[in-house]
């Protein structure tokens, strides 16, 4: 830990990524809160050490409002299973179930009743555990606080409990072990204290926190690892501290990563929701418009008759596609449990379905493309010959990191200069006192320390070759130093891309030095600095990593790296793992882009090098805006912003806490082949999806269109609404069956999407084929039951489409199944369903429950008419299959623009 008093080089940097949760006060100052000297903190919140007094406690809780970290708790029981009513589609059961049941309909309201409760049942059990992890979060938060305020400006401050929710801004709190911090504190002064902030950062080791008036902020982590903040949501392990409150509220950190909007990609709808809820709010519209036209046009013909209204319930309950909820979750559920197998944690079910889709994936270099585990291959003077002294002064630098910063976030590039000195013995003595630490900041790409060394205060600077280049004049050479004119910058420049394209990237180091008489060098002498030369580092591409990428290329996945490392050294990788070629593009140039610009150099297999992490996140951006589903794979907490943005984020093996808290899908070992592994579960996940909505859609609409004709045309009903519901039910069993058994689809090479409008042309083409079939029986059966008498001829009608249905459907089952984008043979399950269809078709009407129904023993003549229908049915279903296949799989399929050769979007 630092010692209290060290100095911080105030250096200028942009701000650390992620939320700005900073109250309004804490905003207008100059510095980030992990760089603000004690007073500072205390002026930025206009606090004083004393407390504030009752009347400005109460004032400033009227502007920053109750310091509620987390969002109220949502409402009781009872109101929660009404509100898994407000689902339109459970509305509309329910509301059908309601007028079954005031109509007398009791079958189907019962049969209604246990559907609606299904699907109820499942939204409950998803907010309930939404709501015990709010209350799990909630569990980390105080009841209470010990707060110290002041009578009015001229009393002493007393300590007292005060509700937690009632602290403001510029409140001082005590803290003691056991207690949970209320807000984010400065540390005013602190004893023996360590926190538990793994709820923050996802590290289960309690940390120790201090009160120094300035500390080094930690590279990359932000202010989360700065040893004298404390933030809501963590727990005091052991030690007492007072400390100034600096947010509260949805303001603090933890606040900011709870609010229902910020999470990260769990609010939002996944590609398969998105596409399911269309599918269902089309047929809701067509349900709307189709019932009462039936009924109005059969009321005109034939007048109106008492079964009318529970025949057009029914009707619409046969066109819902009713089990949709339950298939959805179940899909999924199975998707994760099997991922889970395989090395792979999904941690929110949706993720499945938008691995499925997944078209692009941005990966990241270091520690996920690379081992991550850095050693040094060399050390250079600036003409590029072996000098063990930039090493010498990289290593001590970099001890300076280990000394002054959290052993446990030690960067592994400095971890490596360290094993490297050490084995070549250029560490002797005892190091020399630090000054001051400006730890590695990816954005900034370079460290520095500041130390004195033999009555000198030496600044030493150890960083990406062109930004430590861009703040040196001279280079050391032979014994002495020469300036740095054009020239001499242009053969740095060249040697550090040959380095780099061998696959060595180069850290530069320099330094300065001065007497401190002469008053030693300051923040602004990071500039004016001396080149002492390079060290080469080498890092081995992941084991794993070129098998991976070939079988993502092979399903059609196309890669984008992200790197915050050296072109040159990105381009060897690429090469080395055999990845297509594409135009390099800085992070810096991604400004002067475009957003589809941007999109289109990511979709064209781009390499972006020399990012920041807020550049990947913005690359991540805007491939999504050009409509591209995107994943990305990284490790680093510089990567976060950009697995936030993504479309799905997954946290490769090595990856710290910060990152696997961020991402919904978790590899666990390190074999990267897990991703196409994870693809090709949310494949098969979208594919059953797919193929249930497919069938239901198709089926139910071919059915719905059926019955309209059939009403306009018959004299009576063209079934009785229980059989309506009958065969409902029957269609349902079968369908659950291949959701949820059933051997694995095939995936294809291509991602897999629910296309909406494709899935429309689907199931009215094969609908309209299904109710072909359909006119074709009810025309046969008028001549069948010429000379029967009406009712005869009525319950006879019934029965034949009863049966008629349930048999096309049967050969509905396998046709239909593996049309989508996802290439796959109909499981068997499928096929006994459709056995078992065509049997209850055939066997239930003659049975005595056929009876009790309403159903009427068939002539043999309606037998060969429905052999005939079936038959044709069949053929016509081939014919359309095979065009469908022929044409590729319908309108608006083709590669997508920029994703990698073969490979493009197909509906499922
Ligand atoms: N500890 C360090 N001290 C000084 N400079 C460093 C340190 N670690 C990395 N660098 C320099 O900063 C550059 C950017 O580092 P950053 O961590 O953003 O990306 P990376 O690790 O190279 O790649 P990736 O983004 O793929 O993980 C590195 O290429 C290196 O030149």
């Amino acid at each position: 830990m630092p010692e209290d008093g060290v100095r911080l080089l105030p250096l200028p940097g942009p701000a650390a990524d992620g939320p700005q949760t900073w109250p309004e006060a804490a905003q207008a100052a100059p510095a980030p809160p992990e760089r603000l000297s004690r007073l500072q903190a205390l002026r930025a919140v206009q606090a004083s050490p004393r407390g504030l007094t009752e009347d400005e406690a109460e004032r400033r809780l009227a502007v920053h409002g109750e310091n509620t970290v987390l969002p109220p708790p949502g409402p009781g029981r009872p109101r929660r299973v009404l509100a898994t009513l407000a689902d339109p589609f459970a509305a509309l059961l329910a509301g059908l179930a309601v007028i079954c049941a005031a109509i007398g309909s009791w079958g189907s309201a019962v049969i209604l009743g246990v559907l609606v409760l299904t699907a109820c049942a499942l939204r409950y059990l998803g907010e309930r555990r939404s709501a015990r992890a709010l209350r799990a979060l909630r569990a980390l938060l105080p009841g209470t606080a010990t707060v110290r305020r002041r009578a009015s400006a001229g009393e002493r401050a007393l300590s007292r409990e005060v509700p937690a929710d009632q602290l403001v801004p510029g409140d001082v709190v005590e803290l003691a072990g056991g207690d949970a911090v209320p807000a984010d504190v400065r540390l005013l002064w602190a004893e023996g204290l360590t926190v538990d902030q793994s709820a923050l950062t996802g590290r289960s080791e309690p940390v120790e926190r201090a009160a120094p008036d300035l500390a080094p902020p930690v590279a990359g982590e932000g202010p989360f690892e700065a040893p004298q903040l404390c933030f809501a949501g963590s727990r005091v392990a052991a030690g007492r501290a007072t400390a100034v409150v600096l947010a509260t509220g949805a303001a603090t950190r933890f606040g900011a990563a709870h609010r229902p909007s910020a999470a990260p990609r769990g609010a939002a709808r996944s590609a398969v929701e998105r596409g399911v809820r269309r599918a269902v709010w089309t047929m809701i519209l067509f349900m709307l418009v189709a019932v009462p036209l039936t009924v109005g046009a059969d009321t005109l013909l034939h007048g109106w008759s008492r079964d009318l209204l529970p025949f057009a319930v029914a009707a619409a309950v046969g066109l819902t596609p009713e089990l949709l909820p339950l298939v959805l979750s179940a899909v999924q559920a199975r998707g994760s449990r099997e991922l889970a197998g395989r090395g792979l944690l999904v941690r929110r079910l949706p993720a499945v379905g938008e691995l499925g889709a997944l078209e692009v994936l941005c990966v990241d270099k270091t520690g996920t493309l690379t081992t991550g585990r850095l050693e040094v291959a060399g050390s250079l003077d600036p003409a590029g010959r072996p000098d063990p002294q930039p090493l010498r002064w990289a290593a001590v630098a970099g001890e300076a990191a280990l000394l002054h910063a959290d052993p446990g976030l030690l960067e592994s590039a400095d971890e490596a200069l360290l094993v490297a000195a050490d084995a070549a013995g250029l560490l002797e003595g005892p190091p020399a006192p630090v000054l001051e630490v400006l730890p590695f900041d990816p954005v900034r790409r370079r460290s520095g320390v500041l130390l004195r060394e033999h009555g000198r205060q030496v600044l030493l600077v150890k960083g990406a070759p062109e930004t430590v280049l861009a703040r040196c004049t001279e280079a050391v050479a032979d014994g002495g130093v020469r300036p740095l004119h054009a020239a001499a910058r242009a053969e740095l420049t060249e040697l550090v891309a040959a380095r780099a394209g061998r696959g060595l990237p180069l850290l530069a180091v320099a330094g300065a030095a001065s007497a401190p008489a002469l008053g030693g060098p300051r923040p602004g002498d990071e500039d004016g600095l001396t080149l002492l030369g390079f060290v080469e580092l080498r890092d081995e591409a992941a084991e794993s990593a070129a098998g991976a990428l070939a079988e993502l290329a092979r399903q059609g996945v196309a890669v984008t790296v992200l790197t915050g490392d050296h072109p040159s050294t990105a381009l060897r990788l690429r090469e080395a793992l055999a990845l297509p070629a594409g135009p390099v593009l800085l992070g810096d140039e991604l400004a002067a882009l475009s957003g589809p610009e941007r999109a289109e150099a990511a979709g064209a297999g781009a390499l972006f090098a020399r990012c920041t992490p807020a550049q990947k996140a913005r690359v991540v951006r805007a491939l999504r805006a050009g409509g591209r589903s995107v994943g990305f794979l990284g490790d680093g907490v510089n990567d976060i912003p950009a697995l936030r943005a993504a479309d799905v984020g997954i946290s490769a093996g090595g990856a710290v806490g910060a990152a696997r808290a961020w991402a919904e899908v978790v590899i666990e070992g390190p074999d990267l082949a897990a991703v196409g592994r994870a693809v090709v579960a949310g494949r098969v996940a979208v594919a059953r999806v797919a193929a249930y909505l497919r069938i239901a859609l198709s089926c139910n609409l071919g059915n719905a269109l059926s019955m309209l004709v059939g009403g306009v045309l018959l004299p009576f009903l063209p079934m009785q609404p229980a059989q309506v519901l009958l065969q409902n039910l029957c269609f349902d069993a079968a369908q659950l069956s291949f959701a949820l058994s059933g051997p694995q689809p095939r995936p294809g090479r291509r991602p897999v999407r629910l296309r909406w409008g494709a899935l429309a042309l689907f199931a009215a083409g094969f609908g309209l084929l299904n109710s072909v079939g359909d006119l074709a029986m009810f025309a046969a059966m008028r001549e069948v039951t010429r000379g029967f008498s009406v009712p005869d001829a009525e319950q006879m009608f019934h029965t034949a489409w009863f049966t008629e249905n349930l048999l096309t459907q049967a050969l509905a089952l396998p046709a239909l199944y593996g049309l989508g984008g996802v290439r796959a043979r109909a499981p068997r399950t499928l096929w006994w369903s459709a056995g078992a269809l065509a049997l209850v078709g055939l066997l239930l009407p003659p049975s005595a429950l056929g009876e009790a129904l309403g159903f009427e023993g068939l002539p043999a003549a309606a037998y060969g008419a429905l052999a005939l229908v079936a038959f044709g049915y069949a053929a016509l279903l081939r014919g359309a299959r095979a065009l469908w296949l022929r044409r590729g799989g319908g309108p608006g399929e083709g590669p997508v623009a920029g994703t990698a050769p073969g490979t493009g979007t197909v509906r499922a």
